[in-house]
């Protein structure tokens, strides 16, 4: 979550959405407007059948029962064949996520001066404004972000951290230890759909990375313009989502080159694989392609838990899971400087991801921190 940029960075001037839809105006600014090929369809409701799996972790946890075992073919499915699932009966104190959820949306209901004194400066991604803009042209989305490095300390920029909302950092502190403990149990449960042993991750991750953004789409007159998030995978292993409460369908992911909207289950907490976890997994867990679209009338709240291997660890498929029919679909790279180049790059789809392919599909644009595919 570190600043790093070698190039200087010029981004133009940013308008901070929420302001822009209390001016209500009907036109969205040029640079919200996305070219015509990248516009989200808002086609009515799918049907259920295409809703993601559901987990439930209550179920995982029974020990050598049949549930248990079916929860886990369960699990292996999600992860082989959708790379998100919510999780239901989780742990996590509802409370808990309520105060987080209240927390995040007063933080974005302060008066736009008080949130600019913890500004998201160009080139980094953490504080208010809106992360992977890198370029005056770029296209900007229809989002206000409010991003933190939680764990381990040294990732933390005490300067970002507000003083207002009233028990700020109690709040972040006991929610990111709570979602930091439902990671590492499903990590373990993942690992064991793996056939693996249950701490392999845990051992593999040392001291593992922790980061929160809240994302605040506000209602747009054309959300048929624009986007609130643009297409990516998450640079994590694990990416947990909580939906505000009252928020309408936004996180769409992309299945069989269809967008397909998650809807809210009340309660449950939305998981995805990571980049990291489809390479340690040699490709065999998907770190899906997603985005938020976003709606005429109501606004969304997302609170989204980032967890990563340490910074230093070198990453590379697990010798378990490459043999004869499954080659090493991936090269070794260090994971800190695959996240330098995560973060200094706009957001587009899997492209980071695919830099690190045995043989990589894309070449490495212009702008790159990087002199070779190999991190
Ligand atoms: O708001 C959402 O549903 C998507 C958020 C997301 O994908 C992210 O922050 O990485
Ligand atoms: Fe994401």
């Amino acid at each position: 979550m570190a600043p790093v940029s070698s190039f200087p960075i010029k981004v133009g001037h940013i308008d901070d959405v929420q302001e822009l839809n209390k001016a209500k105006q009907t036109t969205v600014p040029e640079r919200f407007v996305q070219d015509m090929a990248d516009r989200p369809k808002l086609t009515a409701n799918l049907s259920s059948s295409t809703d993601i799996p559901i987990i439930d972790l209550s179920k995982l946890m029974k020990g050598d029962t049949d549930e248990h075992f079916s929860e886990v073919m369960k699990l292996k499915t999600a992860c082989e064949e959708w790379g998100f699932f919510q999780v239901l009966n989780h742990g996590v104190d509802l409370n808990v996520l309520e105060n987080m959820e209240k927390l995040a949306k007063d933080f974005f209901m302060l008066p736009l001066h008080e949130k600019q004194k913890y500004p998201m400066a160009p080139g980094t991604v953490q504080g208010y404004g809106q992360a992977f803009v890198f370029s005056e042209n770029q296209k900007l989305d229809w989002c206000n972000m409010f991003a933190l490095g939680v764990e381990p300390p040294c990732i933390r920029n005490p300067k970002l951290w507000p003083s207002s909302p009233a028990n700020f950092r109690e709040i972040l502190e006991m929610y990111s230890r709570e979602i930091r403990e439902l990671c590492k149990v499903i990590l373990q449960y993942i690992a064991v759909s793996l056939g693996l042993k249950g701490e392999i991750f845990e051992e593999m991750f040392g001291v593992a990375v922790q980061a929160v953004r809240m994302n605040y789409y506000p209602p747009c007159s054309r959300p048929d313009l624009v986007l609130g998030l643009s297409p990516h995978s998450d640079g994590s292993a694990l990416t947990v989502l909580q939906q505000g409460k009252e928020s309408t369908v936004g996180l769409q992911i992309l299945k069989d080159q269809t967008w397909l909207p998650v809807q809210p289950v009340p309660n449950a907490l939305v998981v995805n694989i990571g980049d990291s976890l489809e390479v340690l997994t040699n490709g065999k867990y998907k770190s899906v392609e997603h985005r938020a679209v976003t709606h005429k009338e109501n606004d969304r709240l997302s609170i989204v838990t980032f967890y990563a291997p340490s910074y230093d660890i070198e990453l590379s498929p697990m010798p378990e899971l490459v043999d004869e029919k499954n080659p090493c679909r991936y090269r070794r790279y260090n994971h800190g400087e695959y996240n330098k180049h995560y973060v200094t790059n706009k957001l587009q789809g899997k492209r980071t991801l695919d830099l690190q392919r045995s043989n990589p599909i894309h070449q490495i644009n212009k702008g790159s921190t990087l002199v070779s595919p190999l991190r």
